[in-house]
């Protein structure tokens, strides 16, 4: 299945790698399209068969999936440049940007769109990938979740539902990030040098993500099972709520949507 990534940034590059590294589209049906050649020399080197362009038209030409990874403000001059068919399929990546505008930009308003949101754990087959579909049949529908599923976890939601979804999941690996970092600051004050500690933290984390996901078990239970009645743990969770850990994560997430 020829599949076109218009844009080799963030995105697009991680999502080339992705694809690269699944099962479901061959690398040398992949084609990426980016203006610096530099970008396209970097995945080149990583895949060989990944196909590379500078024309985004040789890109989209044949093609059956058009991932479009380019910047918002980019998309109304890119998309509407390109020529496409009815029969393609067109994925926006692009933040913010409806179904409604989209449609604006390509001859075809009724053509199948999906708005796709991975996070950038992508490149590590470890997205939370966000789904919502236009006008696509349930095999299509299907066909994405397959895709996405190889690359991390893939869930279809509403488009109405996709830009809080986005500032949980997308925006949310930053802050993430931002608790990682935070605590490393920790253990540097307690005399943990910053690479052990990196990775102490990143292990702490993916453990906590994999007893939610394995179990399917609840922050609060997993917390209580941590905190040892009379004993450290409570201390610091106490501190976090008078500090307002919660309520910053809350005002994060809702600042991003
Ligand atoms: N960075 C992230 O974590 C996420 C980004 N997104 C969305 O992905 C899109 C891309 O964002 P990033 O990858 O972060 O940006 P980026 O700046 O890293 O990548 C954009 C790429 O598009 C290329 N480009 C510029 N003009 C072009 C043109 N006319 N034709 C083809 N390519 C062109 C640039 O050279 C660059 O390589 C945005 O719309 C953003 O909202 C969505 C979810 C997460
Ligand atoms: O910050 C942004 O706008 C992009 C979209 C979601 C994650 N990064």
């Amino acid at each position: 299945m020829k599949t076109a990534i218009i844009g080799a940034g963030n995105m697009g590059g991680s999502i080339a790698r992705g694809l690269a590294k699944g099962t479901i589209i061959p690398a040398n049906d992949i084609i990426v399209s980016n203006p610096t050649q530099s970008k396209l020399d970097v995945l080149k080197a990583e895949f060989p068969a990944l196909q590379t362009t500078r024309d985004n038209q040789e890109a989209v030409t044949g093609a059956e999936l058009i991932i479009l990874a380019v910047k918002p403000w980019l998309m109304k001059s890119v998309v509407s440049e390109l020529k496409l068919k009815s029969k393609q399929i067109l994925i926006s990546v692009a933040a913010g940007i409806p179904f409604e505008e989209l449609a604006h930009y390509v001859a075809d308003k009724e053509m199948t769109m999906f708005r796709l949101i991975p996070n950038t754990a992508i490149s590590e087959m470890e997205s939370m990938t966000l789904i919502s579909s236009r006008n696509a049949s349930k095999e299509q529908e299907q066909l994405l979740l397959d895709i996405f599923n190889q690359m991390g976890l893939a869930m279809l939601i509403p488009e109405e539902k996709i830009a809080a979804a986005t500032a949980m999941t997308s925006c949310g690996i930053a802050y993430v990030l931002k608790y990682i970092q935070a605590a490393m600051q920790a253990g540097i004050e307690m005399g943990i040098y910053p690479k052990d500690g990196m990775r102490m933290i990143a292990q702490s984390v993916k453990g906590a993500a994999e007893l939610i996901l394995n179990n399917d078990t609840h922050p609060s239970v997993e917390i209580d099972k941590v905190c040892t009645p009379g004993g450290i743990t409570i201390k610091g969770i106490n501190e976090l709520e008078h500090r307002g850990f919660s309520s910053a994560i809350i005002n994060a997430i809702k600042a991003s949507k």
